[in-house]
């Protein structure tokens, strides 16, 4: 007898699996509209009663998405949506699931380190023709992995139907420069995904979803996305530059000789290339300014500096594929900062909608800037923050790149016609 998953109050536990497997009606395949499924569902109140699930098998409408192997055995969300003794499920989409980041990611979302120990979670994982195989190994290895709280994995090829009703969407699928491609190029290809997806997040997610994007060139690609989503709130879209100040942080630790848990209020500021600006005016070592601890200028201004905008480059170098595992991380921590509650007079970075914002950066592109949160998912800029020149002037390059890049994707914002004019030290981190 396999095993399944039932929570109570007081917390998950494993139980014998319920009597009768539910298959799909059809064999898996990759595939454009979700086919007609067999679907198993618990009656609620009798878990509720006895706390043990009771597998009952129903024709599932039309619409209903795939689920994947063990996962189809278990439980009608919906049903469990209702009980109350059940946290709410949080609906958590990843495209590109079949690649290193999401290797890395999928696991740790499964494991309850992202959302909390006591959350249970679906995971949509989006994937293409070409990674359909892939990406039911990553679903078989979620299945031998026994995590409690993960309560269904289905996998699509359709942003249609895998992103419907989804809390959270982690857009991570991108096309990676290849040698000799144009940034511009890449702008185009990469854009047109998240063209795409936008429209699909638009029509079918939750109207409150919160969209990270980590495909690069990520802040325009996020741009992109929320453009082609007016129904989901602009400040509900994020494009990930936590790695950068984890980078950061690690770099300004071993410059001061002390652990990175002392390391504060870190922000990168920009866009996540190499014009990003990775601040020690406001950054704090010990609750000290940095510059009171590094008395290294020069160091802070050139080699903290130039380190941390081509650490991605430096590492492809080394390894030969770009940061997956700290990629990973980054996520989490990304996320994790949205949840909860952001400890008292620190703050994080993330590339969020500039509408508003109190630095005088331009309007209308997605901007890495110091952010705070009350742990609900939404964030507030932090106002906090000391300016000078040379800060200053560095936000000032990294804005006119991202300006430029709005410009090569115009038709895909639904702003007319593509004039691309990139400046030529525009790069992504990976690009040294
Ligand atoms: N913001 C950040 O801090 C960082 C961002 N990145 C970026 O994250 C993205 C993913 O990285 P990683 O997981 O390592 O990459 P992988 O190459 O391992 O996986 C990327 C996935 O993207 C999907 N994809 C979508 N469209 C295309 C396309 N046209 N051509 C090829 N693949 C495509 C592929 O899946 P499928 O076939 O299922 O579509 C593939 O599995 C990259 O854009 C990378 O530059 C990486 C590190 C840091
Ligand atoms: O450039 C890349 O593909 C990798 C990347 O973003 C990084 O390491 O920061």
């Amino acid at each position: 007898m396999g095993l399944s998953t039932v929570y109570s109050p007081a917390g998950p536990r494993l139980v014998p699996a319920p009597l009768g497997r539910c298959r799909s009606a059809q064999p898996r395949r990759p595939r454009r509209a979700p086919l007609a499924t067999v679907r198993c569902s618990v009656d609620a109140t009798k878990q509720a009663q006895d706390g043990v699930a009771t597998a009952v098998a129903t024709e599932a409408p039309a619409s209903r998405k795939e689920c994947f192997g063990v996962f189809c055995t278990t439980y009608d969300l919906k049903a469990e949506d209702k009980t109350k003794s059940w946290k709410k499920l949080v609906n958590v989409a990843v495209s590109g699931a079949a690649g290193m980041i999401s290797n890395h990611l999928l696991f740790k979302l499964a494991s309850g380190e992202v959302f909390g120990q006591d959350q249970p979670i679906p995971l949509k994982l989006l994937g293409s023709e070409r990674s359909f195989q892939a990406l039911e190994g990553v679903a078989m290895e979620l299945e031998d992995s026994l995590y409690p709280l993960l309560r269904e994995v289905s996998i699509g090829i359709d942003p249609y139907v895998v992103f419907q009703d989804v809390d959270w969407a982690l857009l991570i699928g991108a096309k990676p420069r290849g040698p000799g491609m144009e940034r511009a190029a890449l702008l185009d290809i990469n854009g047109q995904i998240f063209a795409d997806q936008g429209k699909a997040l638009n029509a079918v997610a939750s109207r409150n979803a919160k969209v990270l994007v980590v495909g690069n060139p990520c802040n325009t690609n996020a741009l992109i996305c929320l453009k082609n989503a007016p129904n989901i709130p602009a400040k509900n879209f994020h494009a990930l530059t936590r790695l950068d100040e984890n980078r950061a942080k690690c770099q300004l630790a071993l410059k001061a000789g002390v652990f990175y848990d002392k390391v504060s209020n870190v922000t990168i500021w920009g866009n996540h290339s190499t014009t990003q600006v990775p601040d020690f005016l406001n950054a704090k070592i010990d609750g000290r300014p940095v510059k009171e601890v590094i008395k290294d200028t020069k160091w802070l201004e050139e080699e903290f500096t130039l380190t941390v905008q081509k650490r991605g480059g430096v590492l492809i170098q080394k390894w030969g594929r770009s940061s997956a595992a700290s990629t990973a991380v980054s996520i989490v921590d990304a996320i994790r900062s949205l949840v909860t509650p952001t400890p008292e007079g620190d703050w994080f970075s993330t590339g969020v909608y500039t509408t508003g914002n109190p630095y005088g950066i331009a309007e209308d592109i997605m901007f890495s800037m110091p952010c705070r949160s009350k742990g609900d998912g939404d964030y507030e800029l932090a106002s906090d923050v000391l300016m000078d020149d040379f800060l200053w002037e560095r936000i000032k390059k990294s804005e006119a790149e991202l300006l430029a890049e709005k410009k090569c994707v115009a038709h895909l914002t639904g702003e007319g016609n593509a004039f691309c004019d990139l400046p030529e030290d525009t790069m992504l981190p990976g690009e040294v």
